[in-house]
């Protein structure tokens, strides 16, 4: 076996941070080991594995030709999982970096928004960003997955962002849906992080 990821959140009656870090680091693909967060919170330091969905909203950024260095980004968020790995990754890669929570002020959010060059959105809240609040020509990475009742689907749902993309994407200089945008890149980092721990441990092993 080459790479464990646990899924979270964890039912309540099990210790997350017990769990994490009983998990080898050489295979800690999805980078949530306390010592790789660690280290992608320091300076000078290279954690083994990078968080998949912050990676992934990276590796868009970066594959559309939007370069980061100097640039204000603003990430909507600060989960263990997505926004607070995000704003790590951001500030390594030399953004001016502003993380807001749930308890932002609402026009603090939305100033704080209307001012970024980069905005990454991970609050989990349906359409709670505006086209009025994106700055023209911004890049927009939408992390959010809600599921909103549409009796109009088989399913009798279907899945937005946390960004209004209709608004939105005529105001952005680039945009990503839900679904197909930040979700499949996720998956793919996952797939990426696996390979090259893999081919780390043969090597090591050799
Ligand atoms: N596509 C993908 O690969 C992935 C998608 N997701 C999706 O991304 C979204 C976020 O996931 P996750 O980080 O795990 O969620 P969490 O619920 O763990 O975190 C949500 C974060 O958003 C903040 N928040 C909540 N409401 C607001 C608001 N109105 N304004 C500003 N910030 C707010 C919270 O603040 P506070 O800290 O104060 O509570 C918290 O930090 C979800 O929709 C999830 O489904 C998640 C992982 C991967
Ligand atoms: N340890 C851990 N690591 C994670 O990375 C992690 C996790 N736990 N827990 C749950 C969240 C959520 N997450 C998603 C990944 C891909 C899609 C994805 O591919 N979504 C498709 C849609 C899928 C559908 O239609 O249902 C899309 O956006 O196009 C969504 C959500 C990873 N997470």
């Amino acid at each position: 076996m080459v790479g464990i990821l646990v899924q979270l959140p964890l039912p309540k009656h099990i210790n997350e941070e017990k769990v994490l870090t009983e998990i080898s680091l050489a295979k800690d693909v999805d980078g949530f080991h306390p010592l790789n967060i660690g280290k992608l919170a320091m300076k000078g330091r290279d954690p083994l594995f990078l968080p998949c969905t912050p990676k992934a909203c990276l590796e868009l950024l970066s594959r559309s030709g939007v370069s980061i260095k100097g640039k204000r980004a603003v990430v909507v968020g600060r989960s263990n999982i997505v926004g607070l790995p995000a704003s790590l990754l951001l500030l390594k890669a030399d953004a001016t970096v502003t993380i807001v929570h749930s308890q932002t002020s609402q026009s603090d959010t939305e100033s704080i928004i209307r001012e970024a060059d980069i905005v990454i959105a991970a609050a989990g809240q349906a359409k709670m960003i505006k086209g009025s609040w994106i700055k023209p020509g911004a890049a927009v990475i939408d992390v959010g997955t809600n599921s909103v009742d549409d009796p109009t689907r088989k399913s009798g749902y279907r899945l937005v962002g946390d960004v209004d993309f209709e608004e939105a994407s005529k105001v952005a200089g680039w945009i990503t849906p839900v679904p197909g945008g930040v979700g499949p890149m996720t998956v793919t980092m996952l797939l990426k992080n696996t390979l090259e721990g893999a081919k780390r441990n043969i090597e090591q092993n050799n």
